[in-house]
């Protein structure tokens, strides 16, 4: 489809993207790569193979095929360049911040220490940064299908490291893995200085993300979807500015939206909640941030203001601190002034 005026508005809009699994940026060929680097054999002849494998029917389809994947991660250059790899596309998507998830159990379990994913995610930030201008923050996520000692454990290991963390957050499979069973572990981490963040009404009910606020403490709420089944929930979510990281292209793969068309995004937006627009595991769902804008244009169902408000509800909700976000902001109303 050739571009449009809103799709080239929305691609260079500055932006920052607030949910972003490092580990569901491997994309095929670089999973080929790696694996031939380390001397790995993975269960797919070819990359179109493997593509064809990323058909999903629920959160669980996918997590089972992105955690045999990361099995090619093992050395701290493999972190540093799946990093890479993601921030060189991020930037060209005009993305100036990224807050960025990582699972590090999934690499400690398979006996990955915690210090080389550290080390190496670390490197390819820091290269980031000096290559593109592109600033960022390391969000530890804990999987919740994992038990409350295990979570408590990462913690442990991340001690060290607590100065390079920004956040704590809960991903993985979320039905039947309350917010409740993480509450302890997310105290602990906020009385380490760390922000909380957790998935939360992906797939869930409502009152997950009752309890992602109650219970966790919640300074972003990831997803948020079914909140929306709840007026006084989406009440308080507005009233507190709690931000959303929503993810169209993801909730169409996982078949938590029948159709963008009917996407909760308008919804969302009319109800006054501080949404943002992210690509959470782009090389499975098809589409890094800018795809995930353009997909949202193509429903015709928002306006280049509410793209503004977007992009800008992006750098609001991130942990970067005032002076740094006002400069953000201001940077949307240029580009938007300039693009008038
Ligand atoms: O979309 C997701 N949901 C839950 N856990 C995840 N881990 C990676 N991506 C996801
Ligand atoms: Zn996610």
């Amino acid at each position: 489809m050739a571009p449009t005026d809103l799709d080239t508005f929305v691609a260079g809009l500055p932006k920052a993207e607030l949910h972003l699994h490092i580990e569901g940026s491997l994309e095929p060929e670089q999973m080929f790569a790696l694996a031939q680097r380390n001397g790995i054999a993975i269960p797919f002849g070819t990359v179109e193979e493997l593509r064809a494998a990323y058909s999903f029917s629920r959160l669980q389809d996918f997590l089972d095929i992105y955690y045999q994947g990361a099995d090619v991660l093992r050395a701290e250059d493999d972190f540093r360049d799946l990093a890479l790899a993601y921030f060189d596309r991020a930037a060209a998507d005009n993305v100036r911040h990224a807050e960025i998830f990582f699972d590090p159990q999934t690499h400690t379990d398979r006996g990955v220490p915690f210090d080389v994913v550290m080390r190496g995610l670390l490197a390819g930030m820091a290269e980031a940064e000096g290559r593109h201008g592109l600033t960022s923050k390391l969000i530890l996520c804990f999987l919740r299908h994992l038990d409350e000692d295990a979570a408590f454990a990462t913690l442990k290991m991340a001690e060290p490291w607590v100065d390079r963390l920004a956040a704590v957050g809960l991903d993985s499979s979320e039905v039947g893995h309350p917010p409740e069973k993480f509450a302890r572990v997310f105290e602990r981490a906020g009385a380490m200085g760390l922000k909380r963040v957790a998935h939360a009404g992906e797939e869930g009910p409502p009152d997950y993300v009752r309890q992602a606020l109650d219970l966790l403490h919640i300074d972003r709420l990831d997803h948020g979807n079914r909140a929306l089944e709840d007026a006084a929930l989406v009440a308080r979510l507005a009233r507190e500015k709690m931000t959303l990281t929503v993810c169209p292209l993801s909730n169409l793969k996982l078949c938590v939206v029948d159709h963008l068309d009917t996407h909760p995004m308008r919804a969302m937006l009319d109800a006054g909640l501080r949404a943002t627009v992210n690509s959470d595991d782009p090389a499975y769902f098809g589409g890094y941030v800018n795809d995930n804008f353009r997909a949202l244009a193509a429903t015709g169902r928002l306006s280049r203001a509410d793209f503004v408000t977007l992009a800008k509800n992006s750098f609001l909700g991130s942990f970067l601190d005032d002076a740094t976000i006002a400069r953000h902001v201001a940077s949307v109303d240029a580009y938007a002034a300039a693009s008038a």
